[in-house]
């Protein structure tokens, strides 16, 4: 365990001063990625996840609200509670178990995020993507990133999944990156581009997979975006994100995507929709978003989820 108590308390100790120079206090240094983990902590992670399972893993996988089971289908698995591994931060979310499952799955080395780390849970974007750059020094080559997400498009359905092509990143608009601070050159460039973010490859794959799945009408290839969170969005707020050419909002995800792709992660990403969001004002209970909803929905998809990460991953492997 961590000996610095930032890793583990978001607020750190505020108003410390002999902390300031501490690359690792979360409140000192707001949202530097290298500062906050710099290169050589984010090595002894991996050094410990690889060493610890004894594998060297190709495809990282981030489970969302309720879709932990993603994890559980990992054959030959060695579980890591995230409270063990050194400097990790810990799961505070619902629906979120806070472990990290290695293994195999369809033939391929796999790692997967059974929790992940929002910004809305007090932790800096830094800190909620740190667990990637770990991902990519344990060779993980592909992300596999998923969320519980609301569907602003009318076209979508409760239970469907969109897979994501592209985003609208509202926390950058507000100024707000994963990757601010000094750029560590052995992780990316300082000006990375965004464009062809999500692998074209990997979408027609799943628009295949789905095919075969029968599920094909159940599937979106669509926009995402994310919002700080913890409250669900206004009215006024959706129509605006509408009129941006949202189809889906979540709080979660993109900065991942960010980091993935400047490290050079190819990026799978989708949204398993779990609530409606009107755009018409009403009075109706029904139009509330809530989380034991996102949970019941993610719940009840989970095997048509896993099915289809259990599919790609085969024709990734079949492909190698
Ligand atoms: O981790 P994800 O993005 O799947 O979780 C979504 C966003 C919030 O954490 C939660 C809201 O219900 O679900
Ligand atoms: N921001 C946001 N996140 C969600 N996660 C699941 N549903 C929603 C939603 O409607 N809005």
């Amino acid at each position: 365990m961590c000996s610095r108590d930032c890793c583990s308390n978001p607020r750190g100790k505020a108003g410390d001063k002999s902390a300031i120079n501490d690359p690792a206090d979360s409140t000192i240094v707001p949202t530097a990625q290298s500062q906050l983990y710099p290169y050589e902590v984010i090595q002894e992670i991996a050094d410990f996840i690889v060493k610890g399972s004894g594998i060297r893993p190709k495809i990282g996988i981030i489970c969302g609200s309720g879709l932990g089971s993603l994890a559980d289908i990992i054959q030959d698995a060695k579980v890591f509670e995230y409270e063990k591994i050194p400097n990790f931060p810990v799961s505070t979310v619902e629906g979120h178990a806070g472990r990290l499952v290695v293994g195999t799955l369809e033939g391929a080395n796999v790692m997967a995020m059974q929790g992940r780390f929002h910004f809305y849970e007090g932790y800096p974007l830094a800190k909620c993507s740190m667990p990637v750059r770990v991902m990519k020094l344990c060779g993980v080559e592909y992300l596999f990133a998923t969320n519980a997400a609301g569907g602003i498009n009318p076209k979508y359905a409760v239970g469907d999944i969109m897979l994501m092509h592209d985003h609208v990143n509202m926390l950058g608009f507000a100024g707000n990156s994963p990757l601010q601070g000094p750029n560590d050159p052995r992780f990316g460039p300082r000006f990375p581009a965004l464009v062809n973010s999500y692998n074209r490859d990997l979408i027609n794959k799943a628009i295949e997979i789905s095919k075969i799945m029968g599920i094909e009408s159940n599937i979106h290839v669509g926009v995402y975006s994310c919002l700080g969170g913890p409250t669900y969005e206004t009215i006024a707020e959706l129509k605006a994100l509408r009129m941006m050419g949202v189809d889906a909002v979540g709080m979660s995800t993109v900065h991942e995507v960010i980091t993935a792709r400047h490290c050079d992660m190819k990026v799978f990403a989708f949204s398993l929709i779990t609530n409606k969001c009107s755009i018409e004002y009403s009075d109706k209970k029904d139009d509330e978003a809530n989380h034991e909803e996102v949970m019941a929905v993610a719940k009840n998809r989970q095997k048509a989820c896993c099915e289809l990460v259990s599919r790609l991953i085969a024709e990734i492997q079949k492909g190698s």
